[in-house]
């Protein structure tokens, strides 16, 4: 039995800087976020100054920790081991890839074995979902914490299963004044989730876009993404078609979060491109779940689609979550000087079809 109530407790406690303990079947780890960590809370998490460090794989291999990464799994967390000079600033250097220019790391640093493997890459993926970066302090297992979680509760803690509508009503937009809004909600997660739907409901089967959220490009006009552009154009194609539904994901920077996808965008300053920022900071290069958007379909007797996007990732998961795509639309937006290496990223390394 997964708890969703301790991935939820777990999650709010890391992003205020407390401890928590994840445990999975070879053992436990008991983590506090680096970035959340201050001079008091490190001291109440580890009064001598002996707690290890644990980072993704990707980072390791920045900090020259590649040769001492578990060889027989890559994608295994590293962990660090202490030493004196390794203080709470040093360990945000460590943390943090977008500072390298600013504080280049001495090193060098000293890998030790996973006493829990599995536990410590669980809390990589509990990191994910708080939106904090995937580097901690690592202490003995035994101490206080404030939330106890499993990995198994991290890994069902943003199934869409629970998900539900909470409420609808009609909502004119530019494109459309007949448009009715659906909100959905599920009982552990925070974020809700909307769908759009434009034109009246046929037969035929409905043309679908689905969004993931983006502050900068959606609110803010940033000429760095498509988003905005995209968004505006496809409510237009949904309303000149028979009928059609816009999901709008809260999945901001493509599931890492608003802040950690502004720490892509510093790294994208200093040259790495969308792909390379996302690995650097330890994530997967896409961490959305389309399962959601499916769930929302589903929800709303939704079964097949004409899908409105570039990215065949997004016909895959939606067709793996058992949305039939009978057509995939294009949706191509016109490039500026600020967006174009972005949008050859998107064709070059990522599959998009542009
Ligand atoms: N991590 C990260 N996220 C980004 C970056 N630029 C845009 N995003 C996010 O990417 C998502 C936009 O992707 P979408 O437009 O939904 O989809 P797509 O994968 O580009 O595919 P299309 O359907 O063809 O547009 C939003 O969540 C943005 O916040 C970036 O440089 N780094
Ligand atoms: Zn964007």
């Amino acid at each position: 039995m997964t708890d969703p109530r301790a991935a939820a407790r777990a999650i709010d406690a890391l992003r205020r800087g407390w401890p928590v303990r994840i445990g999975a079947h070879d053992g436990a780890v008991r983590v506090m976020a680096i970035e959340g960590a201050d001079a008091v809370t490190l001291t109440q998490f580890d009064p001598d100054s002996r707690a290890d460090l644990l980072i993704s794989a990707a980072r390791a291999q920045t900090l020259k920790l590649a040769n001492q990464r578990d060889a027989a799994d890559p994608e295994m967390p590293v962990q660090i081991a202490r030493v004196p000079w390794i203080d709470g600033d040093v360990a945000m250097a460590i943390a943090d890839p977008v500072r390298d220019l600013a504080s280049p790391l001495k090193g060098p640093f000293r890998a030790r074995a996973l006493a829990a493997p599995m536990a410590a890459a669980a809390a990589l993926r509990l990191a994910r979902l708080a939106g904090i970066l995937p580097a901690f302090f690592i202490g003995d297992a035994d101490g206080a914490v404030d939330a106890d979680v499993t990995a198994a509760d991290i890994s069902a803690y943003d199934s869409a299963a629970r998900l539900q509508i909470a409420t609808r009503a009609h909502l004119p937009v530019a494109a459309s004044e007949s448009a009715e809004i659906v909100a959905f909600r599920s009982p552990e997660e925070p974020r809700e989730h909307v769908a759009l739907i434009v034109g009246r409901r046929d037969a035929s089967p409905p043309v679908v876009r689905l969004h993931s959220e983006c502050l900068t490009g959606d609110a803010l006009g940033s000429l760095k993404c498509d988003c905005g552009p995209q968004l505006d154009e496809a409510l237009h194609r949904i309303a000149d078609a028979p009928w059609g539904v816009l999901l709008y994901l809260r999945q901001e920077g493509r599931g890492i979060g608003l802040v950690n996808k502004l720490r892509a965008y510093a790294l994208q300053d200093q040259g790495f491109d969308t792909v390379d920022a996302n690995v650097r900071l330890g994530f997967a290069i896409d961490a959305r779940d389309f399962s959601v958007a499916a769930r929302m379909l589903d929800l709303l007797g939704i079964d097949t689609v004409r899908l409105l996007t570039n990215n065949p990732a997004k016909v895959a998961g939606l067709e793996a979550a058992g949305i039939r795509v009978a057509e995939r639309l294009p949706l191509a937006i016109e490039s500026n000087p600020h967006n174009d290496r972005y949008l050859a990223t998107k064709r070059d390394r990522t599959g998009h079809q542009l």
